[in-house]
C-alpha cells in the first residue's frame, strides 16, 4: 500500500502510488510552508482517510487536489501565501471571487476592487471577453495568460489586476480550468487544434512567458538539474516533444511547447489529473526548419537537428532523470515526434518505463472505437471489412496494428492474417511486397502481395475498402474522385481525415457528405461544423486522441501503473466504443459528444486501471498490487469507475 522506497530520490519529491504519499509530505514546494502545514495536511489527509477506509479506492495520489484546500482554505501560509504573492499566484488566486473573509485572512484588503465577483459571474465575464475576440489565436492567447504559472512581475501585475477592465489578464488557473471544463465543445478548438498549430507555428512572436520546462543540448549532461529547477515536484504525467512533428506542420523545432502545454491542459480539464502534477517539456536538439533558423525572433537552438548517437544520448539521460527524479510512476507521454524517432523510443523505452505515445497508441484507440461503433450501422464484425490507410507512419500503423490486434482477439484470425485486411498507401504509393527490402520495418508488416499502385484513387478502387483513413498531413488528398470511389463500393463509406490541423484535413466534412451524397460515416481529426446536405443534418465526429489520452492517463495513475502494455491500450478502446449508444448511431454519430467527455475519460480510466490490475505485476507495481490484493472478489471495474469520477467531480470542485 505504501510507496516503495525504492522510488524515493535523496528524500525528495518521489511520486509514489498508493496510499501513504497522499499524506503529502513529499510533494512540498519549496515556497510551501512547512510543518504546520505538513500537520494541517495530515489532518485533513486523516479526514478523506476515514471516508476512505470504506472505500479505499476513492483515495489514492491522484486526490492530490486536496492540496488546494488546504492552502487556500486555511489562513495556514500566513504572509508567504497571502497578499502580493497570493495574488500573483495562479494556482491559487481566485481574483474577484475571494469573499470578504479571505481578503481579511490572506491580506488581500485593498489589493483588489471592493466587488465581490462569484465564480459563476466571474467564468460568464470571461466567456463574454473571450468571445469578443474574432481572431482565433487571440481567444488562445486570452486563455494561456488567464492559465499561465509563471508571472509578471507584482507591480505590473497589481497595476493589470486593478486596471485591466476585460479581466483577462488575471492568472487564476482554477477560472481557466472551469471555463474551459463548462465549454468544452466551444474551448477545445482554441486550446486545441486547430489553433494550437497556428500558435506554435507563431510562437516565438507571441512568446510572453515559458510554460513548461525547455532541455536543450546545452544542457546535457545536467537535466536532472534542470528538472529540478521546476517548482512542482509530485508528478505524475509528462508531455515531451522534441518539435519535429507538429501536427500535420512538420518541424517546428523548439516552438512546438504549445502542444504539451495543449495536451496536459486536457489532462487536467479533462482527465482530472492536478494542474501542478503536469509537466510539459519541450526538448531541443535543434531544427530543420529554415525558416525558423533564419528568423530572429525564433526560442531555440539555432542549429541543425542532432541525430544518432547524440540524440540518442539526450534521451536516454533526460528518461533516466525522470525516473530518478519523479519515481517509475510518472507516465511520460512523447507527442509530435517524426517518425523516424517516436517508434525506436517507443519500442526502447516501454519494457522499462511508463511511456506512451499518443500519435501511435493514442490516436490507434480513438480511431478503433469509431470503426467499431460505425461498424453498428455498416454491419458484420471487424475481421468482415477491409481497410486502407493514406498515410503510414505513426497514425496509419498505429491504427492499423490494434486493428489488426483487435481483429485477432475478437476472430478466428492470427494477427497476420488480421494485417492481410488492412492496407497502407505512403509517399510512394501503395506498400506492397515488391517494395519490401526499402520500407521502414513498422510498414514491412503491410507489404502484402499486389501490383504497385502509385496513386490513392487507383489504390480506392483495386483494394475496395470499407473504410479510407488519412494521416498523411496532406491537405485536401480525398478528392471528389476519391470520395464518389468510395460510395461506388460501399453503402455507407467510412471516412475519416484525421490529418491536423483543419489545414491539412484530407478533406471538410461538407466535401464528405455532398460527394457521397449523404451517405459517408465521417470523421476528422480536427473538428468541422455540422453541414446541412439535402435538408438534413449531418454532425461531423471529431475523431482525435484528445478522447483517450486523459482518461488512458487518469487511468495509468490511479492503478498506479508502471508500464503500459497493448492490453492497455485496446482497453482505452473498448471502454470508449462502449459509451456510443444506439441514439448516437442513429444520428450517425461515432463518438459521444465531447460535451461529456469528463464521463467518458471516467470509463476510459476504469477499463485501462482494470487491464492494468490484470495484467498483474509487470504492468503495476508491487506495492500496488499488494494495496488491491484483498479486493479481489469485488467488480474491479467499478470501484475503479467510482474512483475515477471522484477525482474527475472533486477536481472540478477545488480547482
Ligand atoms: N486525429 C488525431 O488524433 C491524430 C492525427 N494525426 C495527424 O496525422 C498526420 C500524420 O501524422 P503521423 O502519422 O504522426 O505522421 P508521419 O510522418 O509518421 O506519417 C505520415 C505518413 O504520410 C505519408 N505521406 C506523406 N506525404 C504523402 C503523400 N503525398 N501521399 C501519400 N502519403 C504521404 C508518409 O509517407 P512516407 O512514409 O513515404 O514518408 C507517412 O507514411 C498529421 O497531420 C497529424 O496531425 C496524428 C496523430 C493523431
Ligand atoms: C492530435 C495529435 O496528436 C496530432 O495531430 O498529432
Ligand atoms: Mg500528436
Amino acid at each position: 500500500m505504501a510507496g516503495s522506497g525504492e522510488e524515493k530520490n535523496g528524500g525528495v519529491a518521489a511520486v509514489s502510488g498508493g496510499v501513504e504519499d497522499a499524506y503529502g509530505e513529499d510533494r512540498a514546494t519549496e515556497d510551501q510552508p512547512s510543518h504546520a502545514v505538513g500537520r494541517l495536511r495530515r489532518q485533513v489527509y486523516m479526514g478523506c482517510f476515514i471516508f476512505s477506509s470504506t472505500c479505499p479506492w476513492c483515495f489514492n495520489q491522484a486526490q492530490a487536489p486536496f492540496d488546494y484546500t488546504v492552502k487556500i482554505v486555511m489562513p495556514c501560509h500566513f504572509r508567504a501565501f497571502s497578499g502580493h504573492s497570493l495574488l500573483r499566484d495562479p494556482r491559487h488566486n481566485k481574483g474577484l471571487s475571494f469573499t470578504e473573509k479571505e481578503r481579511d485572512a490572506h491580506y488581500l484588503r485593498g489589493l483588489l476592487p471592493p466587488i465581490v465577483l462569484y465564480q459563476e459571474l466571474q467564468e460568464k465575464r470571461l466567456l463574454q471577453n473571450v468571445r469578443q475576440f474574432e481572431v482565433p489565436l487571440q481567444r488562445y492567447m486570452a486563455l494561456m495568460d488567464l492559465q499561465a504559472r509563471t508571472l509578471i512581475s507584482s507591480d505590473a501585475y497589481t497595476f493589470i489586476l486593478l486596471n485591466d477592465p476585460s479581466g483577462l489578464q488575471e492568472r487564476n488557473e482554477r477560472l481557466f480550468y472551469k471555463l474551459l471544463v463548462d465549454n468544452v465543445e466551444e474551448l477545445l478548438p482554441v486550446v486545441y487544434t486547430p489553433t494550437v498549430g497556428e500558435a506554435c507555428q507563431k510562437y516565438g512572436s507571441i512568446f510572453r512567458r515559458p510554460q513548461g520546462l525547455y532541455i536543450s543540448l546545452k544542457e546535457k549532461g545536467r537535466i536532472l538539474e534542470v528538472l529540478r529547477n521546476w517548482p512542482e515536484k509530485s508528478i505524475q504525467v509528462i508531455v515531451v516533444t522534441d518539435g519535429e512533428r507538429i501536427l500535420g506542420l512538420g518541424d517546428l523545432g523548439c516552438q512546438g511547447m504549445g502542444i504539451p502545454v495543449g495536451k496536459l491542459a486536457l489532462y487536467s480539464a479533462l482527465g482530472g489529473v492536478r494542474p501542478s502534477a503536469c509537466l510539459p517539456i519541450t526538448i531541443d536538439v535543434g531544427t530543420n526548419n529554415e525558416v525558423l533558423l533564419k528568423d530572429e525572433f525564433y526560442i531555440g537552438l539555432r542549429q541543425k537537428r542532432a541525430t544518432g548517437q547524440e540524440y540518442s544520448e539526450l534521451l536516454d539521460e533526460f528518461m533516466s532523470a525522470v525516473r530518478q527524479n519523479y519515481g517509475q510512476k510518472v507516465l511520460v507521454q512523447f507527442e509530435d515526434f517524426a517518425n523516424h524517432n517516436a517508434f525506436a523510443l517507443l519500442e526502447k523505452y516501454r519494457e522499462n518505463h511508463l511511456v506512451f505515445n499518443d500519435d501511435i497508441q493514442g490516436t490507434a484507440a480513438v480511431v478503433l472505437a469509431g470503426l467499431i461503433a460505425a461498424l453498428k450501422s455498416v454491419g458484420g464484425s471487424l475481421g468482415d471489412h477491409t481497410f486502407l490507410f493514406f498515410g503510414a507512419g505513426e497514425a496509419g500503423t498505429g491504427i492499423a496494428e490494434l486493428v489488426a490486434l483487435a481483429i485477432s482477439r475478437q476472430s478466428k484470425f492470427s494477427i497476420d492474417e488480421a494485417r492481410n485486411k488492412i492496407w497502407l498507401v505512403d509517399s510512394k504509393g501503395l506498400v506492397v511486397r515488391s517494395r519490401e527490402g526499402t520500407l521502414q520495418p513498422f510498414k514491412k508488416r503491410y507489404a502484402h502481395e499486389h501490383e504497385p499502385i502509385k496513386d490513392l484513387l487507383g489504390a480506392v478502387k483495386a483494394i475496395r475498402p470499407t473504410a479510407l483513413i488519412g494521416s498523411a498531413g496532406v491537405a485536401r488528398s480525398f478528392t471528389k474522385e476519391v470520395v464518389e470511389a468510395m460510395s461506388s463500393i460501399n453503402k455507407r463509406p467510412i471516412i475519416l481525415a484525421l490529418s491536423n490541423p483543419t489545414s491539412q484535413s484530407e478533406c471538410t466534412a461538407e466535401q464528405a457528405y455532398s460527394w457521397s451524397q449523404g451517405h459517408a460515416i465521417f470523421g476528422s481529426g480536427s473538428p468541422f461544423d455540422p453541414v446541412k446536405y439535402n435538408n438534413k443534418v449531418f454532425v461531423p465526429a471529431q475523431a482525435n486522441n484528445a478522447y483517450i489520452f486523459p482518461g488512458f492517463g487518469l487511468g495509468v495513475v490511479i492503478a498506479g501503473a508502471i508500464r503500459v502494455t497493448d492490453d492497455m491500450v485496446l482497453a482505452a478502446a473498448e471502454g470508449l466504443a462502449e459509451q456510443v449508444t444506439l441514439e448516437h448511431i442513429d444520428k450517425g454519430l461515432i463518438y459521444p459528444p465531447f460535451s461529456i467527455i469528463r464521463k467518458i475519460s471516467a470509463n476510459i480510466a476504469a477499463r485501462v486501471a482494470e487491464k492494468a490490475y490484470d495484467l498483474g505485476s509487470f504492468a503495476v507495481s508491487c506495492s500496488s498490487l499488494e494495496f488491491y490484493q484483498h479486493e479481489k472478489q469485488v467488480h474491479i471495474v467499478l470501484l475503479f469507475y467510482v474512483q475515477a469520477w471522484l477525482v474527475i467531480s472533486l477536481a472540478r470542485k477545488i480547482w
